[in-house]
């Protein structure tokens, strides 16, 4: 059987790194794990687009970190973290001296994950006629929703509408069959919790979870 392995390496962002995609420089392994998600995004229209170019912004902010000065302070979560804490460099009660923090810009990443996670789990378990637009709707109330204004909520709630049925979307991953793109979630999905288990950790240890 034809079995092409999961583009989301997430292996070794779990064990403390960013990612662990061989073969990609350091400085672009990030984008490198969403650049499928956001080809995929770009595709379904000018709303999606919007979304895909909020977490390209993000990935920026955070290869530009990665490849500057302080490059030794981003080679993992970890490092980032007490790097910012320790030197003051993340906004803990309102955005001003350092809006594009590292801590901040992965925590929203690190949200969209929960969201990720759960909207997978969701396509992963669902009988094959459920709608995209509810089971997206679903795990977008239970993660994302909680820190986005009305209007926000309202537009991409209504976005959603517009998704493609569940098989058109397990065929879009390009793993094959419906079937076969099951099977990689399968596969993926523990990967993906790990990922968030350890951020999650992290940032409640040093109370980031927060940061505006
Ligand atoms: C650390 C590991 C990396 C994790 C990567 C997660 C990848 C998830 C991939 C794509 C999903 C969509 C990502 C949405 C990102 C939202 C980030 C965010 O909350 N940004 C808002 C706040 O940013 P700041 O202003 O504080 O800088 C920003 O306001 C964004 C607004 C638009 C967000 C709309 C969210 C909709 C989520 C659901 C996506 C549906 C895609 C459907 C595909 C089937």
């Amino acid at each position: 059987m034809r079995r092409r392995r999961c583009c989301w390496n997430t292996t070794s962002l779990a064990g403390g790194g960013w990612s662990g995609a061989r073969g990609v420089s350091p400085a672009t392994r990030p984008t490198c794990i969403l650049s499928a998600q956001c080809r995929f995004l770009n595709s379904l229209g000018t709303i999606f687009s919007f979304i895909s170019k909020d977490v390209v912004t993000k990935l920026q902010i955070m290869d530009q970190l990665r490849s500057g000065p302080q490059q030794e302070h981003y080679s993992s979560l970890q490092a980032m973290v007490a790097y910012e804490v320790g030197n003051q460099l993340v906004d803990l009660e309102r955005r001003s001296r350092h809006p594009d923090s590292g801590c901040r810009t992965v925590l929203r990443l690190h949200r969209a994950l929960r969201w990720l996670q759960l909207f997978l789990e969701g396509v992963r378990t669902s009988p094959e006629d459920t709608r995209t637009s509810v089971l997206c709707t679903d795990s977008y109330n239970a993660s994302l929703a909680t820190y986005h204004p009305w209007i926000i909520r309202r537009a991409v709630t209504v976005a959603f509408c517009a998704l493609p049925t569940r098989k058109v979307f397990l065929e879009s991953m390009n793993v094959g069959s419906s079937e076969q793109a099951v099977e990689m979630l399968d596969e993926a999905l523990p990967f993906i919790e790990r990922v968030y288990n350890i951020s999650q950790k992290l940032y409640a240890e040093h109370a980031l979870l927060d940061l505006p």
